[in-house]
């Protein structure tokens, strides 16, 4: 059965807490035995301690001290005249070798006076046979270190249980659920300080054993170490179901505010669920396994409500911090898109200008083009009334023109026969000389009579109007006629 006063969650809490810590035992028991050389040396000095190293093995630890010398001088140092004469070696070194007997007449005195004198002083022994090699040196170790807190304490009893006083087991358990109670108001504080107080608190209780207690596997090894056989099942069978079940029950209540923080942040709510019992942190204590309130539990009850609003208020920081940042995002964004809207306003109104520019121009566009249109209208019409006048004029000289050319004389014809009396622009007067001079003279009208001095572009300043009537659609002929050799080609085409 699990010791009265024992809370299971404590043993876990503790265990757990020191079980990073904690080394193993053979370790813990080296550097015990480190410290206890290492205050032996100091004690005696460099010259007569040179036999026993600052960090000795078991052996040489065990060696060192065999011949009582060292343990004799530091307990004469730490109570005067404990051992009034010691046995010194006769040489330099007090070394004494496995195998050489430990003689009853040179150094047995001084190991029995030690240890008659430690037991004297309430302080735990050890067997001289633990000098031998096999022998416990542990227990060696435990001696010197009390011997050593013993000095250090100003002389002061530790304690009258000695190591041949074990407590029994319900004793021992009692003990124990006593030092776990006062390990619940350690649950805030560092492994050292819980290392120490637990130091301590066993110290005071008296039980020198205690101390040692540094973790669950430690505190379990040592329960067993004193507890009578026949408790041992009963005792490991409680403590593994104690464990189980107070480990299911901090997984449950772990999983239930795990989901409150879940839901408190979901709904931006700041405030930190409080603990389900005030002052438990969320962690059910079984009630037949606390019955009574200490000043230690409302010492730990306070120390998990600190830590609980501590928490409370680093979480409001960080949500603080979180909304002030998201606050000012909040406001760059919103400055950027006052920004951008100027920007947009300004694109507006240029765009809406330009296309105000835009429809004015297009507007006078469209003017001019109705203008021009106007303009094409009337000058179509103008063209169309200009030629209809035009062809009218050269309807009204006449549909049929007959014009008359002279061919001057070519070179080598004699000029004397000339049948031309006279011309003149609209009419010409042929004489035929075989006839009288009356009937002889006869005179003919034309539209023009060009006379022989006439050039080519006279000729054709008369006829270019009909090439003009030609491109408005009217048909024109142009033909010549006359004797041969009177000079037709040469007006048609000669240019
Ligand atoms: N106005 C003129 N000035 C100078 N020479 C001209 C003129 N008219 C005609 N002649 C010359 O008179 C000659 C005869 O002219 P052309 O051949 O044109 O006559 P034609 O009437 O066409 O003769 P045909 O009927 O035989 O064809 C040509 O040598 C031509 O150069």
């Amino acid at each position: 059965m699990a010791p009265e006063g024992l809370t299971m969650s404590s043993v876990v809490d503790n265990g757990f807490q020191q079980e990073g810590k904690a080394s193993s035992k053979a370790e813990e028991t080296s550097l015990k035995r480190y410290e206890a050389g290492g205050w032996l040396r100091k004690m005696v000095g460099v010259v007569v301690g040179k036999d026993l190293p600052a960090h000795p093995s078991e052996d040489e630890f065990r060696l060192g001290l065999r011949s009582g010398i060292i343990l004799c001088k530091v307990l004469n140092k730490v109570k005067p005249h404990s051992v009034p004469k010691v046995v010194e070696a006769p040489g330099d070194s007090i070394l004494i070798p496995d195998g050489e007997a430990l003689s009853a007449y040179r150094y047995f005195e001084n190991v029995r006076h030690f240890l008659v004198s430690v037991k004297e002083m309430g302080l735990p022994t050890f067997e001289i046979s633990d000098l031998e090699k096999g022998g416990k040196s542990c227990r060696i170790v435990s001696c010197v270190l009390a011997l050593k807190t013993f000095k250090e304490s100003g002389g002061s009893v530790l304690g009258k249980v000695g190591e041949n006083q074990k407590p029994s087991a319900k004793q021992f358990a009692i003990k124990i659920a006593d030092l776990f109670a006062s390990s619940l108001s350690r649950s805030s504080i560092s492994r050292e300080k819980s290392a120490d107080s637990l130091s301590s608190k066993s110290s005071a209780s008296g039980d020198v054993g205690l101390r040692d207690f540094g973790s669950l596997s430690t505190i379990v090894k040592e329960l067993l170490t004193d507890t009578m056989e026949e408790d041992i099942p009963t005792i490991i069978k409680t403590i593994l179901s104690e464990v189980m079940e107070e480990f299911q029950h901090r997984l449950a209540l772990q999983k239930e505010q795990v989901e409150g923080e879940l839901v408190n942040a979901t709904s931006n709510d700041m405030e930190v669920p409080e603990p389900v019992e005030p002052g438990m942190d969320g962690v059910l204590y079984k009630s037949d396994m606390v019955n009574e309130t200490t000043s230690t539990d409302e010492e730990a009850t306070s120390r998990k409500r600190e830590s609980c609003n501590s928490k409370k208020e680093i979480q409001n920081a960080q949500f603080k911090c979180q909304s002030e940042r998201q606050q000012m995002l909040a406001e760059r964004h919103q400055r950027d898109i006052q920004k951008l809207k100027k920007v947009l306003e300004a694109a507006k109104t240029e765009l809406h200008l330009l296309q105000m520019t835009y429809e004015e121009e297009v507007s006078n566009l469209a003017k001019h083009l109705s203008g021009l249109t106007d303009a094409a209208s009337g000058y179509n019409k103008v063209l169309e009334e200009n030629r209809k006048l035009y062809n009218l004029v050269q309807d009204l000289k006449g549909n049929i023109r007959v014009y008359c050319r002279v061919r001057p004389f070519l070179p080598g014809q004699a000029d004397s026969v000339n049948s031309v009396d006279h011309l003149d622009d609209g009419s010409i007067t042929v004489i035929t000389p075989s006839k009288n001079r009356k009937d002889g003279r006869k005179s003919f009208t034309f539209n023009k009579v060009l006379g022989p001095s006439a050039t080519q572009e006279e000729v054709f300043a008369d006829t270019q109007p009909l090439v003009r009537s030609v491109l408005d659609g009217y048909n024109v002929c142009i033909c010549a006629y006359g004797q041969t050799g009177s000079g037709k080609t040469h007006t048609m085409v000669r240019i």
